[in-house]
């Protein structure tokens, strides 16, 4: 697959002087894959995110994002990337919803019917159409994520970058966010790159985790690699999903269990154990 996205060891001065290093591992994210940052407060995912857009330059290390520095071709690459920022009331500027999701096509000089068809098309698949005619700023926390989502897919771009996406978002609004982000995903082969704390929620969203701590990328895996690690994640200031918690705790018990990342591997190893102890059924139901 191809590269999107290389970091080599970037350095950034702030203009207070604070300095954020990101070394250690090389940061790849390649066409279509769904990737998450994991690391502290303060260990620098936004500061990452935002050399990707081009918004901050490095003192040191290398970076390319669809093959160009994206300082130098800040326009040319900010065309493939969607963004939604932590805090969306920053982003979203139309008078009206429609305005807000039409302000990109608009500012790229596509015609007002395409513009039309775009804003509606994002909007049907994101279920907001009936929000389309609201001031922006009267809409609940939930509704405004998906309005920013809109605005960031509405020219279907290559790559989504989401800073943590589900921040105060209640459960149901959490499930629908995950929902459509798989569905872009599949449907537009759009890449994910987000940062999130919401740790239980990443193996339904992501591939892949890069762990961020004390200036370095310390690791690189998949989901299941990366979140079993239950003793690493502490270690480095993360705390495991529940389930990964749970389930290394019978084991220190010497229960004979696999560590599950999600509800359903959880299920098997429970049912497992059980038939292992003649208490249910070889089809999982109680004797
Ligand atoms: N505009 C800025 N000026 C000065 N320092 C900044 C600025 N933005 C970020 N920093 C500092 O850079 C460091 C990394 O911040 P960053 O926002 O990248 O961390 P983060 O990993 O995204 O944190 P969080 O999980 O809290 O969102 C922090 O020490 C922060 O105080």
């Amino acid at each position: 697959m191809r590269e999107i996205i290389r970091i080599r060891c970037l350095k950034h001065i702030y203009p207070d002087k604070t300095e954020v290093k990101v070394c250690g591992l090389d940061f790849i994210v390649h066409e279509r894959e769904r990737v998450a940052i994991l690391g502290e407060n303060g260990s620098g995912k936004t500061t990452l995110l935002n050399h990707i857009l081009g918004l901050l330059k490095p003192v040191e290390g290398e970076i390319t994002v669809f093959g160009c520095d994206p300082v130098k071709n800040q326009k040319k690459v900010i065309k493939k990337i969607g963004v939604v920022f932590q805090n969306v009331d920053e982003q979203i500027i139309g008078p009206t919803v429609y305005d807000d999701i039409a302000f990109a096509p608009r500012n790229y000089g596509f015609p007002e019917d395409r513009v039309d068809k775009m804003v509606k098309e994002v909007s049907e698949r994101m279920g907001i159409t009936h929000l389309l005619h609201k001031i922006p700023h009267y809409l609940s926390g939930g509704q405004k994520k998906k309005v920013a989502l809109a605005g960031a897919m509405v020219l279907k771009p290559e790559l989504l970058i989401l800073d943590e996406p589900f921040n105060g978002l209640d459960p149901k609004s959490k499930e629908d966010i995950i929902k459509l982000l798989r569905e872009i995903n599949l449907s537009y082969g759009t890449a994910l790159l987000l940062t999130s704390h919401d740790i239980n929620f990443l193996p339904e969203i992501v591939d892949k985790i890069y762990i961020l701590h004390d200036g370095r990328i310390i690791r690189y895996g998949s989901v299941e690699e990366v979140l079993q690690e239950r003793d690493f994640l502490y270690q480095v200031s993360l705390r495991p999903p529940i389930l990964v918690e749970l389930f290394s705790r019978l084991r220190n018990r010497g229960i004979e269990v696999e560590i599950p990342i999600n509800i359903d591997q959880a299920e098997v190893q429970l049912l497992n154990l059980l038939k292992s102890r003649g208490e249910v059924h070889w089809n999982g139901y109680r004797k």
